[in-house]
């Protein structure tokens, strides 16, 4: 089944060109790098696939749902069956852990909700499954803020999983970690999504780590897709062509 589907996904800021008629298809359980150089229409592009941004013409399907006309209500729908990893966590840094990936529930479980005990015991639970899932059930009950930058996305995760996602968007997860924790971070994210058989799709800078985790590649420049294919066919030597001043064709 197809998840994503773009079809001449054009979006223009003033004079530039971010999105310059993307065509991208992604199937039910891929796992998805978007690659290229800074400015060549990653975050662009996946922004279109969850309602952040418009396009200027073309089409954005995603489960099913035409995300260009939807509004309201429908948008909202789609979101909830979309979780989003950012950058930098996105986390409520003074309240606990727990709290964080609660608020996951928060599309399907009537709010406001004041406090870890206000939650339905079954939401909970399986708050409890996911924080151990990403390793760090010890610290459910500790201040958000106060974890490592590679602990707070592994939050972030656990919260995203909560939600019952069937596609996971994940923009730049790990460009803020040391090495190390970017390829523990990525193997976790990779591994769950597998698990649960979510589809994912995220933006990188590390032509390693998409090399290494995800199944899939599709090459951006100036907007336009200049490589897809199984990262298996791949190799970094390649890959690095995306990035040279000038190519004209990928090899
Ligand atoms: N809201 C905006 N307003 C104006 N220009 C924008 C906006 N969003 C993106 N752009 C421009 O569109 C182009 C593509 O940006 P985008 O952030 O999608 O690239 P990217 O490949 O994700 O880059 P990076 O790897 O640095 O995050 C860039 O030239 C950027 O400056």
């Amino acid at each position: 089944m197809t998840v994503v589907e773009t079809r001449g996904l054009v979006k223009t800021f003033g004079s530039v060109r971010a999105c310059a008629g993307i065509d991208l298809t992604v199937r039910r359980g891929e796992t998805v790098a978007l690659l290229g150089p800074s400015g060549s229409g990653k975050s662009t592009l996946l922004r279109h696939l969850n309602g952040l941004t418009r396009p200027d013409s073309g089409s954005v399907s995603v489960l099913g749902v035409d995300v260009v006309s939807a509004r309201g209500t429908a948008l909202r729908a789609l979101r909830r069956r979309v979780g989003v990893v950012f950058q930098q966590f996105n986390l409520v840094g003074r309240l606990t852990v727990m709290e964080n990936v609660l608020s996951g529930a928060l599309g399907r479980v009537r709010g406001p909700r004041y406090g870890v005990v206000t939650w339905p015991r079954a939401v909970r639970s399986e708050a409890f499954e996911h924080l151990d899932r990403v390793g760090l059930a010890d610290r459910a009950y500790q201040r958000a803020g106060s974890l490592s930058g590679g602990q707070q996305q592994r939050v972030a995760i656990a919260r995203a999983l909560l939600q019952r996602p069937e596609l996971v968007l994940a923009d730049e997860p790990v460009a803020s970690l040391d090495p190390e924790t970017a390829a523990s971070v990525m193997d976790l994210l990779v591994r769950v999504c597998r698990e649960d058989g979510l589809t994912m799709v995220c933006t990188l800078h590390q032509i390693e780590l998409a090399l290494q985790w995800t199944g899939r590649v599709v090459g951006l420049r100036l907007g336009e897709v200049k490589l897809d294919e199984p990262t298996d066919l791949l190799d970094a030597v390649r890959l690095r062509g995306l990035y040279l001043s000038d190519p004209v064709t990928v090899p």
